[in-house]
């Protein structure tokens, strides 16, 4: 089956500037994506290539299995783009309708279903709505004709933890009906709860891509030991360890350490094993250990160096 979504080695340039370059992309039916990246990382120059707001320098992009510079293709997505212009003189009913008209949408249960649920009066004038309820605008219009693909480009940026759970079971309904959905977000544990697949962009490149299960589990793994009282607390041998990095004491004097450690746990457990321990957790590593470590400043094989020195 033809993705919905295919970049293949693109790359744009402005001027002497290269925003995205040589990026590989494949979004397949019925999932859903997060796009991430720190600011101008790259993430709306792609999503706005995707829409056929621009072109590439150079690579193919096809969305759809066609071109998006074809009019045709973008009516068939439902776009939030990052700032969002809206005829200030409508009200939130009118701005609604015309969409549906652009899009020849003739059951509005579902529109009117979204309105309730993002909780917007739709008598009120689009001037004056703050920048949450823009936002909801937005999306009630991306997701009311239940479009086989939805591009989102920072769609929580404004909303309350409410709404953004509102928002959440929209996407995973969408993803239910078998449509696809593109997110970029700089909101991790969201994109970690809802995305199956993720592809991290740092500076223009693809620094990761693949299943979010996958880059969790290859996330370093924290770990909080407590070594007895009056045993001894072994950093210099921790931090020695291969695996290890960002060993620290939690205070100077304390027993308590806490590191970082990537690869299996075979030899941490070992040396741990000929010490005296009160306590050992492991938190669950999550996406945003993940992230981070594509862009430690100084640290370019994402690993911080070791804080053991006491
Ligand atoms: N039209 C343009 N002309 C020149 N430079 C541009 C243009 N559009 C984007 N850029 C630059 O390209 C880089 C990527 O920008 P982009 O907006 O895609 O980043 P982003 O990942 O979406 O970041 P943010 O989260 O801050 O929106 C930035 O350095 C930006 O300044």
């Amino acid at each position: 089956m033809t993705p919905l979504i295919e970049c293949t080695d693109v790359t744009k340039r402005f001027g002497d500037f290269t925003a995205l370059s040589r990026l590989d992309l494949t979004v397949p039916q019925g999932v859903v994506y997060g796009y991430l990246g720190p600011n101008g990382a790259g993430k709306s120059t792609t999503i706005r290539m995707l829409m056929g707001l621009s072109r590439p320098t150079s690579g193919r992009v096809r969305v759809l299995g066609e071109d998006p510079a074809d009019a045709g293709v973008r009516s068939r997505i439902g776009y939030l783009p990052g700032e969002l212009r809206l005829d200030e003189r409508l009200t939130i009913a009118q701005t609604l309708t015309s969409w549906g008209r652009l899009r020849g949408l003739s059951d509005t249960s579902y529109r009117d279903e979204l309105v309730q649920r993002f909780g917007v009066d739709p008598a009120r004038k689009v001037r004056g709505l703050s920048t949450g309820n823009r936002r909801k605008v937005g999306l009630i219009g991306a997701f009311m004709a239940r479009p086989e693909l939805l591009i989102l480009d920072e769609p929580t940026n404004g909303l309350d933890p409410l709404m953004q759970q509102v928002f959440l079971e929209a996407v995973e309904e969408a993803r239910g009906r078998g449509q696809s959905v593109l997110l970029s977000s700089h909101i991790l544990s969201e994109v970690e709860r809802v995305a199956d697949l993720v592809a991290v962009l740092q500076g223009g490149r693809l620094a990761a891509a693949g299943p979010t299960r996958e880059l969790r589990r290859g996330a370093a793994q924290r770990f909080h030991v407590t070594f007895a009282d009056g045993a001894d607390v072994p950093l210099v041998s921790l931090a020695a360890l291969e695996g290890a990095s960002a060993v620290e004491r939690r205070l100077p004097e304390s027993q308590e350490v806490s590191l970082a450690w990537t690869g299996s746990p075979d030899p941490l457990l070992r040396l741990l094993a000929e010490h005296r321990i009160a306590t050992l957790t492991a938190p669950e590593p999550d996406l945003e250990d993940a992230f981070l470590e594509f862009y430690q400043p100084d640290a370019p094989d994402g690993r911080t160096s070791t804080g053991a020195g006491a």
